[in-house]
């Protein structure tokens, strides 16, 4: 088992750095299939809330690889989708998880936010439903590069949301950062608008296990651990929630003095 070179905590938030993202994503797939299995013995069902995204792929293929999971016993859950792009668009995150998760593992049943729903209210109401009847025991994360979890940027970030799914206006450095990691062809192709599930909603995991290695996160990182809790950097907000840890490798962490 690949061990962390580094444990500390930041407030409540508990933080591991790797020497390199393999090793993460190994370890972290670890940790969660130990998770998940000792949640399948003690009650039926089990409810994870998956992430997408780069920083995703590696432990995505660990955990599955590990086996050994009965998957029948698990709903799974996702944070956030673009609004106005059907399940077979390339850059849908329902493709993203059909084909990298659901294809491998075939879960009990995969909730997915319907991207292409033509009443956006009626499909949040919708999702709420399913999210209210199965409390959420695993939730994924990574970190945007403006520090959002799933798709709460800054300037739509609430950490008093009541709302557990919201439609949302995505900002400019998050529709860049999915040219930049290949999502799209250009600027104008990122839907303007999404759907995200809101960060109380996240934080009532039982369990949360955030993935942010990289150099390109290592700024953002800084200001998360270092900064204020604030919505400017909607995941400082993990530094309240004693069930979360946050995962770096060497070059996200390469700021933190
Ligand atoms: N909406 C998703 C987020 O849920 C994800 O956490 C983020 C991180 O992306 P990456 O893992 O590629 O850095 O990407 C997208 O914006």
């Amino acid at each position: 088992m690949p061990a962390a070179t580094k444990s500390f905590r930041v407030d409540d938030l508990l933080v591991q750095i790797y020497n390199s993202e393999v090793e993460m994503a190994q370890d972290v797939a670890e940790i969660a299939h130990e998770y998940l299995q000792h949640q399948i013995e003690q009650q039926n069902t089990v409810a994870v809330l998956l992430a997408t995204g780069n920083s995703q792929l590696k432990f995505l293929d660990g955990l599955i690889a590990l086996g050994g999971i009965d998957w029948s016993n698990i709903i799974l859950f996702h944070l956030d989708e673009y609004l106005g792009i059907n399940a077979d668009h390339p850059a849908s995150f329902q493709y993203f998880l059909r084909e990298r998760v659901e294809k491998q593992v075939f879960p009990q049943r995969f909730n997915y936010i319907a991207g292409d729903a033509l009443e956006p209210i009626v499909e949040c109401d919708r999702y709420t439903k399913l999210l209210e009847a199965q409390p959420i025991d695993l939730c994924l994360l990574g970190v945007g590069e403006n520090g959002h979890l799933a798709f709460n940027d800054p300037a739509v970030a609430n950490f008093k949301d009541t709302a557990k799914i919201k439609l949302v206006k995505l900002d400019q450095i998050n529709r860049q950062q999915q040219v930049k990691t290949g999502y799209f062809a250009n600027l104008e192709a990122v839907p303007q608008y999404a759907f995200t599930v809101t960060i109380p909603m996240i934080c009532t995991a039982k369990k949360i296990i955030c993935l942010a290695p990289d150099t390109r996160k290592s700024k953002i990182v800084k200001e998360i651990l270092q900064g204020y809790i604030t919505t400017n950097y909607p995941a400082s907000i993990l530094r309240k929630q004693p069930q979360a840890t946050l995962f770096l490798d060497v070059n996200s962490a390469s700021l933190l003095t």
